[in-house]
């Protein structure tokens, strides 16, 4: 884990950097260090639910990729392995090379974690919120101060640090929940439906944090989310989940891609058909399943979480 947020972070303006502008920093230098997050055939079941069903995964040191899927494909329970929240019972996971079994502490100094339920406290200020995990992290109490005025200033909140939590907006709590996972410095941040339930102009605007931070910091980023055009917009590297496993891997432009070629190939092209989306790619590789499960990617989103978590 680094020492410092640096400095680049708190002099990261929000806005400065666009989700476009981080996309395009140089893919072709490989990575020296071991992989931010590996799992082999990884399963976690829940009584007869196989939650987590052989997951083959890896996301490359300095990305910023996206687990995608419907609701119940597996995603926060293969996080949860991930982060040590849940064991590993089957399969491997590791953690820039560490692993979350027997060096459980090493991997959570690596990580920032944004969990889907609300982990600020209403009654506290932003500041307040962000000192508690800094001491839960163990930043020291010579530097807590700076670190935590960094994050917050990171995340756009230097002005309303002394606010209660309870008076933000579901935008501003999460970024202060950014704030949070981010005062340790982490190398891997990992953020479970960031954006679930905030208007486009609170989504765009976690975006640009998130992005601003790992521009400045090189850090590598797991998201779970259920938007496919978030996802087509701000990840350099999608993995398309359903019923547990990985149905597909790559980049959006070559899943897109791989679509437009499996319709030529079978004639369905030139028929009048759009240019596929990811939408359109995770159907075509997750077959009808996708619709008989509960759970499609539209309907979640009007249904979830977020204006209550912060009421
Ligand atoms: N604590 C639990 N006890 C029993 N079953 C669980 C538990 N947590 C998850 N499951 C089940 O495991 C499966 C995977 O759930 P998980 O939450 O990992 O999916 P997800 O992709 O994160 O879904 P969502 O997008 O709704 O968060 C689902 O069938 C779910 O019902």
């Amino acid at each position: 884990m680094t020492d410092d947020i640096p400095d680049a972070v708190r002099d990261a303006a929000p806005g400065d950097v666009t989700g476009t502008a981080a996309r395009d920093l140089p893919r072709d230098t490989a990575p020296a260090e071991p992989d931010a997050v590996t799992c082999r055939a990884l399963a976690y079941a829940f009584g007869d639910t196989k939650a987590v069903d052989g997951l083959d995964l890896s996301v490359h040191a300095g990305e910023v990729f996206g687990l995608l899927g419907p609701n119940g494909a597996g995603k926060t329970t293969a996080i949860r392995c991930i982060t040590t929240l849940l064991p590993v019972p089957a399969g491997m996971v590791g953690v820039f090379g560490c692993d979350p079994a027997r060096e459980r502490m090493a991997v959570r100094r690596l990580l920032g974690y944004v969990p889907q339920q609300l982990s600020a406290d209403a009654a506290l200020t932003g500041r307040e919120n962000v000192s508690l995990f800094a001491r839960v992290f163990d930043v020291s109490r010579r530097e807590r101060a700076a670190r935590v005025a960094q994050a917050l200033a990171a995340v756009g909140l230097a002005d309303a640090a002394g606010r209660l939590a309870k008076t933000y907006s579901g935008g501003m709590i999460r970024r202060l929940e950014l704030a949070q996972a981010l005062v340790s410095a982490p190398r891997l941040l990992i953020l479970d439906e960031p954006t679930i339930g905030l208007d486009p102009i609170a989504r765009t605007t976690v975006w640009q944090h998130i992005n601003a931070v790992r521009a400045a910091t090189g850090m590598t980023v797991l998201v779970t989310t259920h938007s496919m055009d978030e996802a087509d917009q701000y990840c350099d590297r999608v993995a398309l989940m359903h019923r547990g496993r990985i149905h597909a891997l790559g980049t959006p432009d070559e899943l897109r891609a791989e679509l437009r070629e499996r319709r030529r190939a079978s004639g369905e092209a030139g028929r009048g058909e759009a240019e596929p989306t990811l939408e359109d790619v995770f159907r075509d590789v997750a077959g009808r399943g996708l619709d008989e499960q509960s759970g499609g990617f539209r309907d979640v989103r009007s249904t979830r979480r977020t204006a209550s978590r912060v009421g």
